[in-house]
């Protein structure tokens, strides 16, 4: 059974307090976009262990046991016993960009099994799995626009469509740590509460949706700012970074013919339609 974990982009982010456990609150529209991994899984009878995982694309660092597949099936094994299985995991979504790859994958292998071995988890159990395997993870159960708040695992509806708008995701060879990234910001109330600035016309947006980590990781990259200004340059309604970076996507009004540009080397670049 195969599956094609997307990416999610951020519109707005703001990061609203400390907690006790080390995390930070947030707010921020999660938004799903179709670029995709894709995700196999077999059964492997009288394997010798519980798992293999057969990695193609882009290179994933760390151990195959540190893989995100790898630890949303060994949770579920552990509260159902499956049976061994291989895993195929072929990578397009670049790491390190605050498009939520890893979780993704994580998301869609709980789905999976869910499916593939009839296990009747409903949606909400998902996402309570989840939740503990990256805090981003619980939004790809349901995938679909969504305000989120908590550690981004809270979730109510939103009242917006872009269908039709075009995108372009830029992410130069710069990896940001999520963890560091958090380390950096100083947490505040926005003066446009998120919820309430995606409400209002996309073309206001530019003043109003903001991303709490730009403030920290445009001085320390400052190559992520100028794409974003280019994005602008090059006729989006909206710019932004996602998540806590690399990446940089821009919106594009309905129609809109997207730009040849030469990136230069080593820049990850993503061009397609919203259809949520
Ligand atoms: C920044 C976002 O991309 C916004 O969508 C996400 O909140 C990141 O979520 P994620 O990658 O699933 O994050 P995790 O892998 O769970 O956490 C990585 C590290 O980021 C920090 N972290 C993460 C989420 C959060 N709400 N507060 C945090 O302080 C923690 O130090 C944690 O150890
Ligand atoms: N299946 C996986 N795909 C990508 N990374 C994975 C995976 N499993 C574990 N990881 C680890 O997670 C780290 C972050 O990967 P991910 O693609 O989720 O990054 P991100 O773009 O920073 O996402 P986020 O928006 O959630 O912060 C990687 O450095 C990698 O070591």
């Amino acid at each position: 059974m195969i599956a094609f974990p997307n990416i999610k982009i951020n519109l707005g982010l703001s990061i609203t307090e400390k907690r006790p456990d080390g995390y930070h609150n947030l707010e921020t529209v999660f938004y799903p976009v179709a670029l995709e991994d894709a995700l196999e899984i077999r059964t492997f009878p009288n394997a010798d262990r519980k798992f293999t995982l057969h990695q193609h694309g882009m290179e994933i660092a760390g151990n195959p046991e540190d893989n995100l597949v790898v630890k949303a099936y060994l949770l579920m094994d552990k509260e159902f016993h499956l049976p061994p299985i291989e895993i195929h995991l072929y990578k397009h979504i670049p790491s390190g960009a605050g498009l939520g790859g890893g979780s993704s994958d994580a998301a869609f292998m709980l789905k999976l099994l869910n499916d593939h071995y009839q296990l009747g988890v409903s949606e909400e159990q998902l996402e309570v799995y989840a939740a503990t395997l990256g805090a981003d993870c619980a939004f790809f159960i349901k995938n679909r626009p969504i305000f989120a708040e908590g550690i981004g695992n809270i979730f109510s509806p939103v009242e917006l469509s872009l269908n039709g708008y075009q995108i372009m995701i830029i992410k130069p060879n710069v990896f940001v740590s999520t963890r560091e990234a958090f380390s950096n910001i100083h947490p505040h109330r926005p003066k446009y509460p998120v919820r309430e600035a995606i409400q209002r016309p996309v073309q206001e947006w530019k003043d109003t949706l903001i991303n709490d980590f730009e403030a920290s990781v445009f001085p320390q990259h400052p190559v992520i700012g100028e794409i974003k200004e280019e994005l602008y340059h090059q006729g989006a309604i909206y710019a932004s970074m996602s998540g806590s970076g690399s990446s940089v996507f821009g919106l594009f009004t309905p129609g809109f013919v997207l730009p040849e540009i030469d990136w230069g080397t080593d820049v990850f670049c993503f061009k397609g339609t919203l259809n949520k």
